[in-house]
Formats: structure tokens, C-alpha cells, sequence
């Protein structure tokens, strides 16, 4: 990967990076609840760190199929006292916040947040003037609509063409708008608009997404396709979730998002000694 400064940390190399999930709501699809309290959003933020996390993906706002909107003062109340817990506990991880909303970018990066992953790609007019005006990195991701009505607008004649397509306009609107591109990161957008069988063949294609010469972030962690593949409840879902990582990895994908980090760790290591083996026999 092209080096990618977030925060204090400079990603180089082929990774693969563990972004560890913090989900500071109530509703979150697979840990809603368990983190609402910033105290425990802390305690699990340090777990996540002490278990291999290269980086920490700290939310407010669930943003499963369905969701309804938070208000900003209620995702500012959420996410920035757990933003200033992490920093107060002498914990220097980079911090991305993941938020559609501008006002909360701002106040979390004030904080001392360090990357924005905006999973509606900018959809804030005020967004990319945030990241802009900040310098820090965006990560853009692949979603049609919004969480409220995602799910009717996952029709794709080629998913991997049109997410790819896609993706493109909005690393391109990116710059229009003033972010330079080595600052985004890219996302297909796994469960975003999509079916499973949309999620499958996008992991089956992430090489087609390396095209657009972006880094990758991919979150396949306890996700419905794993649970269409398997019949796993949301809880049983770790060994399918390791799949995909591996999958991720093999695929080159630099940055894999995880609830699960000490297990997704070691499924990292594993897939990427292997394809630094599949590398090495072709010299
Ligand atoms: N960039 C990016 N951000 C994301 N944020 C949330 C979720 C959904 O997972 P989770 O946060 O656990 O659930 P919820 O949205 O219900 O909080 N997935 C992604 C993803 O795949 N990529």
C-alpha cells in the first residue's frame, strides 16, 4: 500500500491492518448495547488495542439495514467522551470515527480522532469540507440510499462493475471537492445495498477493486451473508467471518474491519504468509 498516515501511525506495506469495531449504541447489529456506556466503549477500545487492533473503528450510530437516523447531539454525546476516554487513557491507536454526520467528524477529530469513515461517501455537504480543512484521511464507502432504504435499492445487473463504477465517481467527487485522492481510503460496502450473493461476488472481485489504486478497507465481520451461507445466528458467525478475512487478505485488501480482532489476527497472519508464499514460488 502506498504509505497512509492516520494519525500518529504511518500504514505501509501490504498490510493486512485490523481496524477493531467499537460500537457506542444501543441497536448495533451484533454488539448493540454492550459498549453505550463510554466507560465500557474505553475498557473495550484498550481490549481491542491489547489484541492486535492497528487501529480502532469507534461508532455512534447503527447503521444496519433499516436503522433510523440518531441526531447529532445524541451521536456527539455518544462518541466524543469515548474519543477523549481512549486519549485520557494514554492510548495513541489511530481512531477512526465512522459517522455520515460533518458536525460529529469535526468534534470527534477534535478530540482526537484521526480518520473519518464515512459510510455514506460524503453524502454531508458539510463532510468534505471537514476532511478537507483537517487533513485527515476519509474513508469512502459503497452504499446506494441510506440504511433506512438501502435494502430495496440492492439490484445490480454486475454488482462488481457497478460498485467498482461507483466507487470511482466518489473518490472522483472526492477530489473535486478538495480532498487529495492519497488521502481516501475505498469500501465496497459489504451488507450496504447489497444481497448476500452481492457480498459474495464482491469478495470474490476484490481484486477488480484494487484496479481503482486505493487502499481497501473491508468489513465482512458477523455479517448477514455469512449467516445465508451458513444458517449461523449473528453470535456463531467468528468462523465464517475469519473465511472472509482470509479471503480479504489473500486478495491483498489492506485494511479488514473486525469486531473479533485477537481471532481475525491470527487468520491475518496466516493468509498473509500464505500469500506471501504464493508470491515467492512465482520467483
Ligand atoms: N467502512 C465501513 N464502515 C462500516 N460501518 C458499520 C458496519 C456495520 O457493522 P457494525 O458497525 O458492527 O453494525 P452497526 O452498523 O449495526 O453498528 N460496516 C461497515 C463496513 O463494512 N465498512
Amino acid at each position: 500500500m502506498n504509505p497512509l498516515r492516520i494519525g500518529a501511525r504511518v500504514f505501509d506495506g501490504p498490510g493486512p491492518f485490523l481496524m477493531g469495531v467499537v460500537n457506542a449504541t444501543p441497536d448495533s447489529f451484533s454488539d448493540g448495547g454492550r459498549f453505550l456506556d463510554p466507560e465500557a466503549a474505553r475498557a473495550h477500545a484498550l481490549r481491542l488495542v491489547a489484541e492486535g487492533a492497528d487501529l480502532l473503528d469507534l461508532g455512534g450510530e447503527s447503521t444496519r439495514p433499516g436503522a433510523a437516523e440518531v441526531s447529532v447531539a445524541e451521536e456527539l454525546r455518544r462518541v466524543v467522551p469515548v474519543v477523549e476516554a481512549i486519549r485520557a487513557a494514554g492510548c495513541t491507536a489511530p481512531i477512526s470515527v465512522d459517522t455520515r454526520k460533518a458536525a460529529v467528524a469535526r468534534a470527534a477529530l477534535a478530540a482526537g480522532a484521526d480518520l473519518v469513515n464515512d459510510v455514506s461517501a460524503l453524502a454531508d455537504p458539510a463532510m468534505a469540507e471537514v476532511v478537507a480543512a483537517t487533513g485527515a484521511p476519509v474513508v469512502l464507502m459503497h452504499m446506494r440510499g441510506t440504511p433506512a432504504d438501502m435494502a430495496s435499492r440492492a439490484v445490480y445487473a454486475d454488482v462488481g462493475a457497478e460498485v467498482e463504477r461507483e466507487l470511482a465517481e466518489a473518490l472522483a467527487r472526492a477530489v473535486r471537492l478538495g480532498i487529495p485522492e492519497a488521502r481516501v481510503v475505498l469500501d465496497p460496502g459489504l451488507g450496504f445495498a447489497k444481497r448476500p450473493e452481492h457480498d459474495l461476488r464482491l469478495l470474490a472481485e476484490l481484486p477488480r477493486l484494487r484496479r481503482l489504486g486505493r487502499p481497501l478497507l473491508v468489513g465482512p465481520s458477523r455479517k448477514s451473508f455469512i449467516g445465508r451461507t451458513t444458517g449461523a445466528a449473528v453470535a456463531d458467525r467468528l468462523p465464517g467471518t475469519l473465511a472472509a478475512v482470509t479471503a480479504c487478505v489473500l486478495a491483498g485488501v489492506e485494511l479488514v474491519r473486525v469486531h473479533d480482532v485477537a481471532a481475525a489476527r491470527q487468520a491475518a497472519q496466516v493468509a498473509a504468509a500464505i500469500r506471501s508464499a504464493s508470491s515467492s514460488a512465482g520467483e
